[in-house]
C-alpha cells in the first residue's frame, strides 16, 4: 500500500508536483499515466526516498521509505534502466545489489528465471538490448521479494512481445496482492494493463479512478484493419465476439478492441494484413482534453490520425 498526501515539489520555479494526494491498494495493477513533464517521475522518487518532498508525505506500507528496515524486501523499483554499470554481467549486477540488501544468493537465479533473462545474464550488459535491460532492471526490483512494486516507464522502446510480457507480469504481481504501481505516458498502453489509473498532469489530480470508469468518461477505442481476406477475417472477428463491420471493400471496423487482439486473430487465421491502426483519436483527444491545459509540451496539433499517436510528446 503506498499513500500519498498533499505531496508537493518544487525544484526552483517549476512545480513539479502539486498537492498531490491518492493511495495505491494491493491486488492490482495501478497505472500512473500523465503526459510528459507532469510529475510521474518526481513522484515515484519522492516515495523511494530519492528526492525530498517540499511539503506533503508518502508512506509505504504505512511508514515513511527512509524508515523501512529492510527497503529491498518491501519496495522493488524499475526506474532508469540506463543506470547500470555496462561493463558487469547482468549475473554480477544483480549479486553486487543483492549483497548490498542482505538478499540470499538464491535468488539471483530465482529472479533471472522469472524474467526470462537466460543465458543472457552471464552477459555483459554493455552488450544488452533495450528488452534485455529492462527485463535485468526489473530482476533488481523483484530481488527483494518486495510487496510494493514500481516502473517507471517499463514499456519504452519494447517491441509487442516485450510490452505483452511486462503486461503478465504486472497481472501476476497483483494477482499475488502486490502493489504495483507503473507509470507511462500513453493512454493506449495503460488501458490495457492498468486495473485503475491515477491521471496527472503538471504535477495535479486529474483523475483517480478504475481504467474502465476512465475510458468509459472518454471515448471508445476502433481498430481498422484492411485484407485481402477480409470476409474470413470479419467472420474470425465475430466469432471472437467482436463487434466488426466491413467499411470498405478491404477494409473493417472493429470496435473496442485493440491491435493486437485484431493481429492475433488475423495470424491465428493466416491471413494477410495490409494495414492495421487504433483509432484512437478520439480517445486520445479526449485524454488531451482531460489534461487540458495541464500538458507541459503540446506536439503537433491533435490532427485526426488513425494511428497510435503519443500524446504531447
Ligand atoms: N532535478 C530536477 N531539477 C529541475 N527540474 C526538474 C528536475 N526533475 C524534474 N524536473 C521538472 O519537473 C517536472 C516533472 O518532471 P518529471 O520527470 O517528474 O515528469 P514525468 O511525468 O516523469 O515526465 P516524463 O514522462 O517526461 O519522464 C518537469 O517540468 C521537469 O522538467
Amino acid at each position: 500500500m503506498i499513500q500519498v498526501r498533499g505531496l508537493t515539489k518544487r525544484y526552483g520555479d517549476v512545480l513539479a508536483v502539486d498537492d498531490l494526494s491518492f493511495d495505491v491498494e494491493p491486488g492490482k495493477v495501478t497505472g500512473f499515466l500523465g503526459p510528459n513533464g507532469a510529475g510521474k517521475s518526481t513522484t515515484m522518487r519522492m516515495m523511494l526516498g530519492l528526492d525530498r518532498p517540499t511539503s506533503g508525505t508518502v508512506l509505504v506500507n504505512g511508514r515513511p521509505f527512509t524508515a523501512l528496515a529492510e527497503p529491498l524486501r518491501e519496495v522493488g523499483a524499475l526506474l532508469d534502466p540506463g543506470s547500470v554499470h555496462a561493463g558487469r554481467t547482468g549475473r554480477s549486477h544483480l549479486r553486487v545489489a543483492a549483497r548490498t540488501n542482505g538478499v540470499p544468493e538464491r535468488r539471483i537465479d530465482e529472479v533471472v528465471e522469472q524474467v526470462g533473462l537466460g543465458s543472457a545474464a552471464g552477459r555483459r550488459i554493455r552488450g544488452y538490448s533495450l528488452g534485455m535491460r529492462q527485463r535485468l532492471g526489473i530482476a533488481a526490483a523483484l530481488l527483494g521479494d518486495p510487496r510494493v512494486l514500481l516502473f517507471d516507464e517499463p514499456m519504452n522502446g519494447l517491441d509487442l512481445d516485450g510490452i505483452r510480457w511486462i503486461r503478465g507480469l504486472l497481472r501476476q504481481l497483483a494477482d499475488q496482492d502486490r502493489t504495483v504501481l507503473v507509470s507511462s505516458h500513453l493512454l493506449s498502453e495503460m488501458q490495457q494493463t492498468a486495473d485503475r489509473l491515477v491521471v496527472i498532469g503538471r504535477g495535479r489530480l486529474i483523475a483517480d479512478a478504475t481504467t474502465a470508469e476512465i475510458l468509459g468518461g472518454l471515448g471508445r477505442l476502433q481498430v481498422r484493419v484492411r485484407s485481402s481476406r477480409s470476409e474470413e477475417l470479419l467472420a474470425r472477428l465475430r466469432e471472437r465476439g467482436l463487434t466488426a463491420e466491413r467499411v470498405d471493400t478491404h477494409e473493417l471496423r472493429v470496435e473496442e478492441s485493440t491491435a493486437e487482439e485484431v493481429g492475433e486473430v488475423a495470424n491465428e487465421g493466416h491471413l494477410p494484413l495490409h494495414h492495421l491502426s487504433e483509432a484512437q483519436q478520439s480517445l486520445e483527444h479526449a485524454y488531451l482534453a482531460l489534461t487540458g491545459d495541464d500538458v507541459e509540451y503540446h506536439g503537433r496539433p491533435a490532427e485526426p490520425t488513425p494511428t497510435r499517436t503519443e500524446v504531447a510528446r
